[in-house]
């Protein structure tokens, strides 16, 4: 029998990536894989998960002190998926745990004092003679109530820590550690008789007239059988009343779950509301295959307003009335308020929010009802993938297209993938949902791997936004240099004097995004990243946005010492001034990551915005999502070319999406929308396809490209990155990693694609440069490098299918 464990313990450091082994206790013999337990790790009690068991007898182990739970945390298909994470991923398999860990121990350990067990009370009494009274009545206290904390003794005593003190050191007390779990536990009190009713009664009469208490609890449950809290309270029966009948052995107490299923709201709002024809027919597909309790992924590609929303909806409705739960991905939590209210709505108390502002108790709270299916519906970012639920009917992953979807850390992982797998063994289905798909999963749902689901048209029948290409070679050509050209002027001032409102794009904050010397040329840079300064304008201050560190602007160039200092490139900032310039009477509000800092600031700025308190929304990628507000009728997209000339492979598909969201939020209400996009590069296919909503012909265009350059869906890609602090070594480091990988991966048709350092080389002190490698048989060739030595190198990151080859 096994009767070692291997345990992963809950600290929240990644440099714990091995399991320890500990002793199970024959009184824990039941613990198996998957179970939460309290181990000793140093000289505290921690938190842990069982992740393997074998016979053997090594000496020295420490044992497992307790479980946490009275089932096991991780179901099989948890741990399989993390199995397949910890493969595919190349991460080891506690990280991939780690992953469907809640954030920091749930479990609370406190300093605790008790009595020892072979106390001579006769030799305390003598020690304590000269004592005041006090130290015998706390040894007593301790002795009935052990072991006790020092916040409840304090509570009690006076002047405690100086007989805490006298007590440890003649050793009249013990410490041992309190364990508590964080999180209440959602369930209630039930109250039951104990005793037949007949008995019942004739104690009931024979009590004496002051027990008023007593009897009218007793008289209660002689007429309704059983009483739950809310029941008991609205008696005005206190606890010790309770108490005192369940001395006697009149009754029972029991605690029972909290159900919560408000299922009934989303019935309603079904009813209320009639589904296009194209809603009804993709339903029509999803439903049924959510009854199959067989693995089925959709692709829901529906042109921005078509409401993929409410075909969510509907779909967890289906999952829901089979009893099974749903989990539903949104890009970034804090900017999709309009989802998340949207799901409330039709499901209520059945909703389970996770984001990154939860207290380590209601993340805990919201786990443990996942868990014991008291909710059904989980709403988050990628991270809500691992939710404990047992009964997964169905994963949603809304915007699938977004790269936040994608986790920049070990384990870098996708959650498309992930939710795969993770629908697989559940017997799940999924839908991915995107106005603009990534080219990937586009091109893999017309192999079949996602069965293509179209919404062409916006609800009602309300056409898509009609757009104008400005060419900013021409405004400047015709001597206009403002920021705003002269359609989006005009545009604007039209639909200010209707009362309409506007958004306008533009993905760089700041004031000005780099500062250079006239004289001599040279560029502002971070003296730790190797990147340019941002000037922000109302603190005139030159700011780093990768290390955020501030410098003040130099009179003179540090180079050439010229006073010919010129501020170039414009942010968001800057695009206020002019607004503000243009119309002054307008009210502007400027949503990016300098004014969004405090918690809750998307939502407060958003709900301002869409009640009407501001005219104009401004700001960067973050007011082109999702947003469904009626009254805008106008986008501006200041610059369509910030993504376009990144020396990135995905330039193009960044820049078509961004553009399509964007233009997507204008006329989604009764009134046509309009969209200005100004460009520089006003013939680039990401751009007039971007203008005609035209998905199709996007992408075929980039589809022959990708296929040209045996880029993604055509081979997969593998970036090793190679960082130290000192430029030669990691240029060294790299050249020999590269000549490794040639030699061991060249007979599997691998292409290894550099070194070469980074776009920004250097971040925080540290030197980045990165390797690619280029592979149409992934399994074999990840299977490879697990074995090379580079698997194993700290400064070096190895990352499966990379969204960012920068
Ligand atoms: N069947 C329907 N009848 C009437 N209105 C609907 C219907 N379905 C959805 N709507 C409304 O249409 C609007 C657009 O829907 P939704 O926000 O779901 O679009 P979307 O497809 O997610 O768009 P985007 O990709 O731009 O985010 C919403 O205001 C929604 O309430
Ligand atoms: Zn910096």
């Amino acid at each position: 029998m096994s009767n070692i464990a291997q345990i992963i313990v809950n600290i929240p450091t990644r440099s714990i990536t091995k399991p320890f082994s500990y002793l199970i206790p024959a009184h824990l013999s039941f613990a198996a894989i998957g179970w939460r337990v309290l181990v000793p790790f140093g000289n505290r009690k921690i938190e842990g998960f069982i992740v393997g068991l074998e016979a053997d007898n090594i000496p020295g182990l420490k044992s497992i002190l307790d479980v946490l739970d009275d089932f096991p945390w991780f179901d099989n298909n948890m741990l399989e998926t993390a199995k397949w994470l910890s493969n595919y991923y190349l991460c080891s398999l506690a990280e991939a745990m780690r992953l469907f860990i809640p954030g920091q121990s749930g479990i609370k350990t406190q300093k605790a004092y008790q009595i020892p067990q072979a106390l001579d009370w006769e030799y305390t009494k003598a020690l304590l003679s000269n004592k005041s009274q006090e130290y015998l009545i706390l040894l007593a206290y301790i002795n009935e109530h052990g072991p006790v904390t020092l916040t409840d003794l304090a509570k009690r005593f006076t002047s405690i820590a100086g007989m805490i003190k006298f007590c440890l050191q003649h050793k009249l007390i013990v410490t041992a550690d309190t364990v508590s779990k964080r999180g209440k536990a959602n369930s209630t009190m039930l109250i039951k008789l104990a005793v037949s009713r007949e008995i019942a009664a004739q104690i009931e009469k024979a009590l004496p007239k002051s027990k008023t208490a007593q009897r009218r609890l007793l008289k209660a449950l002689l007429s309704t059988q059983e009483l739950n809290t809310v029941e008991l309270r609205s008696l005005a029966i206190t606890q010790a009343t309770v108490k005192k009948l369940a001395e006697q052995g009149l009754i029972t107490i029991c605690s029972v779950p909290v159900f919560r299923n408000s299922y009934a709201g989303a019935q309603s709002l079904a009813t209320e509301l009639t589904l296009t024809s194209e809603q009804r027919q993709a339903l029509q597909h999803i439903i049924p295959a959510i009854n199959t309790g067989a693995y089925t992924s959709f692709l829901i590609h529906g042109v921005t307003g078509s409401g993929k929303t409410q075909v969510y909806i509907q779909a967890a409705a289906e999952a829901r009335r089979l009893d099974r739960q749903a989990i539903v991905l949104v890009p970034e939590i804090a900017l999709t308020s309009q989802i998340v209210a949207r799901f409330r709505t039709a499901f209520g108390d059945d909703v389970v929010v996770m984001h990154s502002k939860l207290s380590v108790g209601e993340r805990y709270d919201a786990w443990r009802r996942l868990h014991a299916g008291q909710a059904g519906i989980v709403i988050g970012a990628r991270s809500a993938l691992f939710a404990p639920v047992s009964r997964l009917g169905l994963i949603i992953i809304d915007e699938e297209h977004e790269f936040t979807y994608k986790q920049e850390e070990t384990p870098r992982y996708h959650a498309r993938e992930v939710a795969a797998v993770r629908a697989k063994l559940a017997g799940a289905t999924v839908l991915l949902g995107s106005a603009t798909p990534a080219i990937e999963t586009y091109y893999h749902a017309l192999q079949g791997k996602h069965k293509l689901l179209p919404l062409n048209k916006r609800v009602d029948d309300i056409p898509m936004p009609a757009v104008t290409i400005v060419d900013m070679r021409q405004e400047l050509a015709q001597g206009r240099r403002s920021v705003i050209s002269l359609p989006l002027q005009t545009m604007l001032t039209e639909i200010l004097a209707r009362k309409e409102q506007a958004i306008i794009l533009l993905n760089r904050r700041g004031y000005s995004t780099f500062v250079l010397c006239r004289e001599c040329g040279h560029v502002l840079k971070c003296g730790h990243c190797d990147i340019s300064l941002v000037y922000h304008a109302p603190t005139s201050i030159l700011r780093c946005h990768y290390c955020q560190e501030r410098h003040a602007v130099p009179d003179v160039c540090p180079e050439c010492g010229s006073r010919y200092i010129r501020y170039f490139g414009a942010g968001t900032q800057k695009v206020e001034e002019a607004l503000n310039g243009l119309f002054p009477l307008a009210r502007i509000v400027r949503m990016d990551q300098d004014t969004t800092r405090g918690k809750l600031a998307h939502d407060k700025i958003l709900a301002a915005f869409a009640a009407g308190s501001y005219d104009i929304l401004l700001g960067t990628q973050m007011v082109a999502k999702g947003h469904d507000i009626p009254n805008v009728t106008a986008v501006g997209i200041i610059s369509a070319d910030t993504a376009l000339n990144l020396p990135d492979f995905r330039a193009a598909e960044k820049t078509f999406a961004l553009l399509t969201q964007a233009a997507g939020r204008a006329g989604r209400g009764s009134k046509p929308g309009r969209v200005v996009m100004q460009t520089y590069n006003p013939e680039h296919y990401a751009i007039t396809a971007g203008a005609e909503h035209n998905y199709q012909e996007f992408y075929q265009q980039e589809l022959s490209f990708r296929q040209q350059l045996g880029y993604p869906p055509y081979a997969n890609l593998i970036k090793i990155t190679v960082q130290a602090n000192d430029e030669t070594i990691v240029h060294r480091q790299a050249n020999q990693a590269a000549a490794e990988l040639t030699q061991s991966l060249a007979m599997a048709g691998a292409a290894i694609i550099g070194p070469f350092p980074a776009a920004v080389n250097k971040v925080k002190d540290i030197f980045r440069v990165n390797i690619l490698i280029k592979t149409k048989d992934l399994p074999t060739i990840t299977k490879q490098i697990s074995t090379m030595s580079i698997a194993n190198q700290k400064n070096i990151i190895i990352d499966i299918d990379p969204v960012n080859v920068l």
